[in-house]
Parts: structure tokens; sequence; C-alpha cells
């Protein structure tokens, strides 16, 4: 049964990879294009995992040779103010990706929000035009986070062809995107979420199990088949009884390790791949640039 030895996909390193890759590729471009690569980052309020996403993001955006416009607004903001910097930004030639961070104080309506940014800037793969072509398989901006999930499947060889996937969380920025390239790359997907019935029995018939629930520790031994592939999503900062602060996944990681055959760690799996791939797509928005 057990005594896996899971083998752990190193998200940081492969982030690390990337990064460097479009370092390079930003320094080839740049003369030719007279100006760095641009992101924007929105946020409003200050949700604990927006804050740790957007400072690890700024921090590669420096390393790497990317510009960045970032933002932050005060929770009582009102929607017409973000939305006007958007369009500005959509304007803006020395900006080639957008992000909202979500979610967003309660008083906005995300969805409309969206649709305002630019198709061709925007980097989360949130707008209607990018899901759309996801839904269709074509190529366009894709999610970063299920799209770094299908680079470090492949980084490590992982076969997804044929298994059995499931997927929990319905969200728009993960499990939905996630659960249609999983379908792309022609796993059997299901979709599972708070309203699914015996949740532990469908987990327990995952080749791949990827978690996108937000609930620290959640998912036990008894929920995992023997040498399934266990994908975190989850980043959760929990408080030991010392009151230090520490970032956990949805897996509680030492109990089902031994049952995996490979396994995400949480900090150092998907987060850094999410940031990898957040910046790959500002690359490519940019080299599009070139061409057109
Ligand atoms: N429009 C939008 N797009 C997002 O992709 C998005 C968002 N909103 N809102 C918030 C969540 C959260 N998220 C994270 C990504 C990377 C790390 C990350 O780099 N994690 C490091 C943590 C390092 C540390 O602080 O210790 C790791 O897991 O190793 C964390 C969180 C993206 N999100």
């Amino acid at each position: 049964m057990s005594n896996h030895a899971a083998r752990i996909l190193d998200g940081k390193t492969t982030a690390q990879t990337i990064q460097a890759r479009l370092k390079a590729e930003i320094e080839s471009l740049s003369p030719e294009m007279g100006r760095p690569p641009g992101l924007a980052v929105l946020m409003v309020g200050d949700n604990p995992a927006s804050a740790v996403y957007v400072r690890n993001k700024e921090k590669s955006c420096d390393r790497i040779g990317i510009a960045s416009f970032g933002r932050k607004f005060p929770t009582e903001t009102e929607q017409g103010e973000v939305a006007e910097v958007i369009e500005a930004l959509n304007q803006d030639e020395r900006v080639d990706g957008i992000l909202v961070q979500l979610p967003l104080p309660d008083h906005f309506d995300a969805v409309s929000l969206l649709h305002g940014i630019d198709p061709n800037k925007d980097v989360d793969g949130l707008h209607p035009m990018n899901m759309g072509r996801l839904v269709r398989s074509e190529t366009g901006l894709r999610s970063c986070t299920p799209a770094g999930v299908m680079v470090l499947l492949n980084e490590y060889g992982i076969e997804v062809a044929g298994k059995r996937a499931v997927v929990l969380g319905r969200s728009i920025l993960v499990g939905k995107p996630m659960a249609l390239m999983l379908l792309e790359a022609n796993a059997t997907v299901t979709m599972a979420h708070s309203r699914t019935e015996n949740l532990p029995e469908l987990t327990r018939s995952a080749d791949i199990l990827v978690s996108a629930v937000g609930k620290p520790k959640f998912i036990g031994a008894d929920w995992i088949k023997s040498g399934a592939v266990a994908i975190d999503v989850g980043i959760n900062r929990i408080f030991d009884s010392s009151g230090k602060g520490k970032l956990v996944g949805d897996f509680d990681f030492d109990a089902i390790s031994p049952f995996c055959s490979a396994i995400t760690p949480v900090p150092g799996g998907i987060g850094p791949m999410t940031v990898a791939l957040l910046l790959e797509n500002t690359v490519r928005s940019y080299r599009k640039k070139l061409r057109s």
C-alpha cells in the first residue's frame, strides 16, 4: 500500500529555470522593442494571500527586467475608479499585462471589472475571450495557476492522457480552467466542489488529484489512492501555538505523501509556478507586439 516515497515536484526550482529563460529573452528583445515588458497588478484592500502574491511578483519582475505598474487601492475604493485605471492601462503602450487581484471587496462586481481588461493584456486569462479560447482549445492567454500545474506535470514527465483526474474547487481562477487543461491533455476529468457527495470516495479514484479549496490540511491519507499524483493549489496561512504564522496547503502533506507517487509542497510548489506563468504570459504579449 504505502512506501511510495513520493517524488517532490519542485515548483520553486522549475519556476527559477523559467524565469532565467524569460530574463534572457527580455534581454534579447528589448533593444528592438525600445522598452522593457510592463506588468500592472491592481490590488484593492489587503487580502493576505494576495499580499504574498503581489510581493513575490514584484521581486520576480525586478529580477528578470519587467517594469511594474502596480497600484494599491484602499478597501472602500469605488469600482468606477479602478475601472478608469484599467482603461488608462489598456491604452498605455508600456503595459503588456494587467492583473486584478482576486477576491475583490464585496461592493465590487468582479465580472464587469474583468470584462474591461483588454483581452491582449489579460495575463490572468480571465476575460471571456481568453476563457472561450481555452474552452475551444485555441491558443490564448491562460490562467496562470492551472497553466503552471500543466508545465510542472510535463517537467516531471507525468503522464496525463487516459488518467483519472479529480479537481477540487470550481473557481474561475483555478478549478474550471484546470479541468479544461487536464481535459485538453486527455485526462478523464471530474470536478468536485462543496456540494459533491461522498468526496473521499471520489478522490480515492483519482490518479491525479488537484486541490484548490483553501482549507488547511483538509485532505488526509484515507482520501488518496495509492500511487496518486497530488497537486496542492491551496495557500493557507495558519498560526502555531506560539502565534507564528506559516503556509500550508490543502493536503496533510506528511500524512499523504507516503501514499503518493508524486506531490507538490507548500510553499515551493504551485505558488512559484503561478508567478512564473504570469511573467511568461506578460513576455508573451510583449513579444506579440513585435510581430504586429
Ligand atoms: N487575479 C488573481 N490571480 C491570481 O493568480 C491570484 C489572485 N488573483 N489572488 C490571490 C491568489 C493567490 N496567489 C498566489 C500565487 C503565488 C504565491 C506564492 O508565490 N507562493 C509561495 C509562497 C512564498 C511565501 O510567502 O512563503 C510558495 O507557495 O512557495 C502565493 C499566492 C495567486 N492568486
